[in-house]
């Protein structure tokens, strides 16, 4: 069974579309990230899930139980969900124990105490359980957060941008442990953020949102080296798009010669475009084949140039080694890769 499946789920604030016909499922114990540019909806589809605005139309399932459609509406507290939003929202005036008991109003007093002791072993925080949040440090809060979000033991977790507050420094080591717990607790979740780095490394699926609805859902490996949609490739990452041609499903035919693509590409026929990322792009001296270096850096192992290829411009990462001779004609050469072709 889904943990979530959301089907035709669609929503406009004063006439203006957000959500349209969105579908999607979340498996059992499966983090899954609404990513995408800012505006096009993830909040939206997050309060929709968890019963705070009401969908014009569509269906919402948790775990099996219709929370919402045409004619029926579970009001949040009802909807078993444990939420965690940007600021955490800690109460100022109770402890950290005090917090994460306070959804735990049905449990009896030891049932309570022993709950909230194994949260804060959980999160590692026992001997912080007498302070008050303006005594932790931000990572501390937000480890409050998530155990106050699943002491009552939720069917679906809920993040919004839970680490945009977070240190760079300390962010990824916090992803991981949150992560960990999730799993431990074997909880779904969704997770809403403009990271792909985030987005990599905390989920198990990337849900990419491109006006209301989803354009891709997968694992990143598949989203990065086989994106549906030219929204999901520029999503994930720089790039130039090259005129191309599909000789067949492997060989292209572009004005900086012929290439063979590492893996067959279904879709490619006749004559389009590929996505080139910089990692696929190599520079050396040789004949300019209209190729423009705009800028240099040094930043330690690498250089950075800034090119100008088929009126686009990207920054090219190439290997202090290999360093090019700028005041020397360069050429622009496409490695093995597995093709991203765009009719
Ligand atoms: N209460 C509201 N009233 C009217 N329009 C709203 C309201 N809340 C959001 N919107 C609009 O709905 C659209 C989607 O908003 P939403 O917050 O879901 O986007 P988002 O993808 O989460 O964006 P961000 O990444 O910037 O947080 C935006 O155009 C926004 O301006």
């Amino acid at each position: 069974m889904s943990s979530l499946s959301l089907k035709n789920l669609s929503y406009q604030y004063d006439g203006q579309k957000v959500i349209e016909n969105l579908d999607l499922e979340v498996a059992e114990n499966e983090i899954v990230c609404l990513l995408g540019a800012s505006g096009c909806g993830k909040t939206t589809t997050l309060k929709a899930v968890a019963g705070l605005l009401t969908p014009q139309h569509g269906q919402i399932v948790i775990h099996g139980k219709t929370m919402s459609d045409d004619s029926q509406f579970t009001e949040p507290q009802h909807r078993n969900i444990g939420m965690m939003f940007q600021d955490y929202a800690l109460f100022p005036h109770l402890t950290v124990a005090q917090n994460i008991a306070f959804g735990l109003s049905k449990f009896n007093k030891t049932d309570k105490q022993a709950r909230v002791n194994e949260m804060l072993e959980l999160v590692h925080l026992s001997e912080f359980a007498e302070r008050y949040p303006h005594e932790l440090s931000g990572g501390q809060q937000q480890r409050v957060a998530i155990a106050r979000a699943l002491a009552y033991k939720p069917n679906l977790l809920l993040l919004d941008e839970p680490f945009s507050n977070i240190d760079a420094q300390v962010r990824f080591q916090l992803i991981n442990d949150i992560r960990q717990i999730i799993k431990d607790q074997k909880v779904s979740a969704i997770f809403v953020s403009h990271s792909k780095e985030e987005a990599f490394a905390f989920a198990d699926k990337l849900a990419v949102m491109h006006k209301g609805k989803i354009a891709q859902l997968g694992d990143a490996k598949t989203l990065f080296e086989q994106p549906a949609c030219k929204e999901v490739a520029e999503f994930l990452g720089q790039g130039i798009y090259i005129p191309a041609k599909a000789e067949s499903k492997r060989e292209f035919t572009t004005s900086f010669g012929r290439f063979t693509s590492t893996k067959a590409c279904e879709i490619a026929q006749g004559a389009g475009q590929i996505y080139i990322r910089p990692a696929h792009i190599q520079l050396e001296n040789g004949v300019n084949n209209d190729v423009e270096i705009l800028q240099s850096r040094f930043i330690g192992t690498e250089f950075i140039y800034q090119i100008k290829v088929a009126e686009q411009i990207i920054e090219v990462p190439v290997e202090s080694e290999h360093a090019l001779n700028i005041n020397e004609p360069v050429t622009f050469k496409i490695k093995p890769h597995a093709v991203n072709f765009f009719s």
